[in-house]
Formats: structure tokens, C-alpha cells, sequence
């Protein structure tokens, strides 16, 4: 049975969060609207017509939740800044939108607990979308300024940053499927998004540079395993292709300064435009990546498809996502990564969405135990191949709203009763407590 004593001493175990899925508090003290709060209240957008209004109220609650993470014994806690609830327009500041990360931030370390801070995870404020938003190559300087403020506001306490997460999600799912927020279906908007959310990455991590000069600073990729659904060779073509956008696309640019050659042509012609410096900008240097992983993606040939394939499912056991449970292709993606890269690693989100139920006052998440068991078992694995993996956050410390899903689905080691805002730590939180002190 693997024990915490079997990673390196300094390795951090923590759990992650974004603003939106556990803040609420949505229009109070002077927090402007993000484009989540727009399409949350947009008929149809929610599978449940839920939305983050409320969410679980950590706004109000952060104190008690705090308190939770160290009964669990966490190291160390990702969370996301709302940039429109420090500046509701997304350039003037809102002092009581600030107060509200600083007393968190004091609340964490007089508590032993490390924070790690991810200026933005998806809530654009809208004030910044009416102007354009990632489609207005303006958006990099707006970015920078608030990224700044925040160095200067917070950087004598937090020395561990994220500039983005998953610039993959907020351009294709905001800007291609429009699954998420703002919900455009345009490739070449998304395309546009991607390169500017990246434009956006470069520019903070050079402010960063001058403000806060003992910290460490990332970006944070969905990872994907992307692997043939069938054995045909054009099979195994299509996934090192898919592979290109979802991965590469997102990682090359800010290691080496270019897009991957065999994905630039395709999306050259489909309105990529990649100014003088650009992509020095984004290419300056960066401490480290965070992985996002959470299942493989199977691809196969198909001519039907423009794109030349499509996705199909796999008949691995699935969470509540749908998403096949897969530990090995964690191990798969560090490997894969150490060796492009040649960075440090921090999983930032690992986790699953389970029947969670509770009876006798319990939730008996037992596959959830068995899942970050496989999981840690796998980092475990790749930390003993020789990847310098530095932490591991578990999705999510408490159920929250899973965008577009509403809060149908529970990914938290804390149940959140929402009627009651009563968190009740499940199974696995006793699991990981155990797990901490092994
Ligand atoms: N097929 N397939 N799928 C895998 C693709 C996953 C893309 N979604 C994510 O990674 C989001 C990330 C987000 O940071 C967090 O805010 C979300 O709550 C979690 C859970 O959804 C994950």
C-alpha cells in the first residue's frame, strides 16, 4: 500500500478550486460580472439551469473551509483569483474584492498551508468581453495590469503562481463547441482566443519577473492521453495529430517559441495571425507545469469528419463524467512531458465525479479512494523514472459547480449539502488524512 513516506519529503499534497465554483457571493461588495455569471443565466446553457450565484458560499465561509484543509492535513491549497471581483471592470480596483483574497491568503498560512493562486480560471469579467475579450489582442496588456496588481497585492506572501488554466478549455469550449463561456462556435475565434490567452501568459510571467523575485511561476494544461481508438495506421496518425492541438499547441509555444509545425499550417489558414513578438513573449521562461489530468482521449479515422477523425468511446470503467478511469496514461503524460519539456512538474487537478450519496451521515466514496490510490501510485511511478514532480492537488477539496454540468456532478473529498451549505468530509477525506501522516 503506498504511503506519503514513499515521495520525496518536500513533495506538497493539496487540493484545488476555482472562483467561480465555490465563491458565490456573486454580486456582493462590489464584484463585477464574468462571462460565467452571463452564461450560467442564460437559458440553456446549464444542464441543471443552476448557476454560481451562491455556489458554496465560500465567500462568506472560507474560515470553515480553511479549518477543514487542515483537519485533513493538506500541505498546500490552488485556488483562483476572481478578476472581477478585485476589478469589476477589469481595470479599476474594487478594495473590498482585494480584502477578501488577502484575508484568505492570512487565513491559509496561519493555518501551515501553502497557497498556490491561479489568476484566471474561465471568469472573464464581461466588461472585458464587451471589448472583445480574448479576441482583442488589447486583452494581453488588461491581463498584465491585473496580473501585477495582484504580484504587488499578495507576492509577499504567495510565492507559487499560475497564470492560466487550461487556455485549451477557455478557447475551444468557449470559443469552438461553446460549451462554456461565452459560447461561441467559430474555429477561427478559438484560434484567435488561444493565441491570445497565451500572448496573455507570456506578458504576466514577465511582470512577474520584476515583482516578485523569490516565487515560481507556471502554466496549467488540461493533459490529455490521446491514443488510436482502433489499430488502423490511420488511426494511430489521426491521435498523434489530435494529440498536436490538444497538447503540443498549448505546451510547445511557451518552452521552445513556436507552434507545432504540422498543427501552424492547418490553423494558418484558418485566421492564425502571430505578430512581431509574439511568440518571445510567450516564451519566456517559466519555473514549471501544471498537469491537469483526468482520462484519455480516442481517436479514429474518419472521413466523414472534416477534420479527418473522430472521437469514440472507450470501455474502461467511467466516472460520472463519462471519462474512462485510466491511471496509466497519468504516468504516460509526465513521462511524455519531462522529456519535451524538461521542466518541473505539479499535478494541479487529479480527481473523479462519483455517485456520491449520503446515508447515516456518511459518504461512502470508496471508489473515489481506490481512484487517487491508482493516481498516486502512478505519480509514485513517474517521480522513480526520474520526473521531477513537485506536488500533487486533488479536484476538488469540496463539490462545487461543474460549469456547464450545474452541480450535478460531485467531484469533492468534502460533500456540500447545498440546501444547508453544511460540508460533511467524505470517506475519502478520512482516506487522505490517514494518507498524509503514512
Ligand atoms: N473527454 N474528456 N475529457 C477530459 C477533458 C477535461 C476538460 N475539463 C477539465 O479539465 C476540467 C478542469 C477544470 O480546471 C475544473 O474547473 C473542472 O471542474 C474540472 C472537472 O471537469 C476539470
Amino acid at each position: 500500500m503506498i504511503k506519503r513516506s514513499d515521495f520525496p519529503k518536500n513533495f506538497v499534497f493539496g487540493t484545488a478550486t476555482a472562483a467561480y465554483q465555490i465563491e458565490g457571493a456573486a454580486n456582493e461588495d462590489g464584484k463585477g460580472p464574468s462571462i460565467w455569471d452571463i452564461f450560467s443565466h442564460t437559458p440553456g446553457k446549464i444542464m441543471t439551469g443552476e448557476n454560481g450565484d451562491v455556489a458554496c458560499d465560500h465567500y462568506h465561509r472560507f474560515k470553515e473551509d480553511v479549518q477543514l484543509m487542515k483537519e485533513i492535513g493538506l500541505d498546500a491549497y490552488r485556488f483562483s483569483i476572481s478578476w472581477p471581483r478585485v476589478m469589476p471592470d477589469g481595470k479599476n480596483i474594487n478594495q473590498k474584492g482585494v480584502d477578501f483574497y488577502n484575508r484568505l491568503v492570512d487565513e491559509l498560512l496561519e493555518h501551515d498551508i501553502t497557497p498556490f493562486i491561479t489568476l484566471y480560471h474561465w471568469d472573464l469579467p464581461y466588461a472585458l468581453y464587451e471589448k472583445g475579450g480574448w479576441l482583442n489582442s488589447d486583452i494581453a496588456m488588461y491581463f498584465r495590469a491585473y496580473a501585477t496588481f495582484m504580484f504587488n497585492e499578495l507576492g509577499d506572501r504567495v510565492k507559487h503562481w499560475i497564470t492560466l488554466n487550461e487556455p485549451w478549455c477557455s478557447s475551444f469550449l468557449g470559443y469552438f463547441t461553446g460549451e462554456h463561456a461565452p459560447g461561441h462556435k467559430n474555429l477561427q475565434e478559438a484560434i484567435v482566443a488561444a493565441h491570445n490567452l497565451l500572448r496573455s501568459h507570456g506578458h504576466a510571467v514577465q511582470s512577474f519577473r520584476e515583482e516578485v523575485k523569490d516565487g515560481t511561476i507556471g502554466l496549467t494544461n488540461v493533459v490529455m492521453k490521446v491514443e488510436p481508438g482502433d489499430s488502423r495506421p490511420e488511426s494511430f496518425l489521426a491521435a498523434s495529430l489530435v494529440d498536436k492541438f490538444v497538447n503540443a499547441w498549448f505546451h510547445d509555444p511557451v518552452v521552445f517559441g513556436k507552434y507545432p509545425e504540422e498543427a501552424v499550417k492547418v490553423y494558418q489558414e484558418r485566421g492564425l495571425q502571430v505578430m512581431e513578438n509574439d511568440m518571445d513573449i510567450i516564451s519566456t521562461p517559466i519555473d514549471f507545469f501544471g498537469v491537469n489530468y483526468y482520462t484519455r482521449t480516442l481517436v479514429v479515422f474518419d472521413t466523414t469528419n472534416p477534420l479527418g477523425f473522430s472521437y469514440v468511446q472507450g470501455d474502461l470503467p467511467k466516472t460520472e463524467m463519462g471519462w474512462e478511469i485510466y491511471p496509466q496514461g497519468l504516468f504516460d503524460m509526465l513521462v511524455t512531458l519531462k522529456e519535451r519539456y524538461r521542466l518541473p512538474l505539479y499535478i494541479t487537478e487529479n480527481g473523479m465525479a462519483g455517485p456520491d450519496k449520503i446515508e447515516n451521515g456518511k459518504v461512502k466514496d470508496t471508489y473515489r479512494i481506490e481512484y487517487l490510490e491508482k493516481h498516486f501510485e502512478k505519480a509514485l511511478e513517474a517521480i522513480n523514472a526520474g520526473v521531477n514532480l513537485k506536488g500533487y492537488f486533488i479536484w476538488s477539496l469540496m463539490d462545487n459547480f461543474e460549469w456547464a454540468y450545474g452541480y450535478s456532478k460531485r467531484f469533492g473529498i468534502i460533500y456540500v449539502d447545498y440546501n444547508t451549505q453544511k460540508r460533511i468530509l467524505k470517506d475519502s477525506a478520512y482516506w487522505l488524512k490517514d494518507f498524509l501522516i503514512s
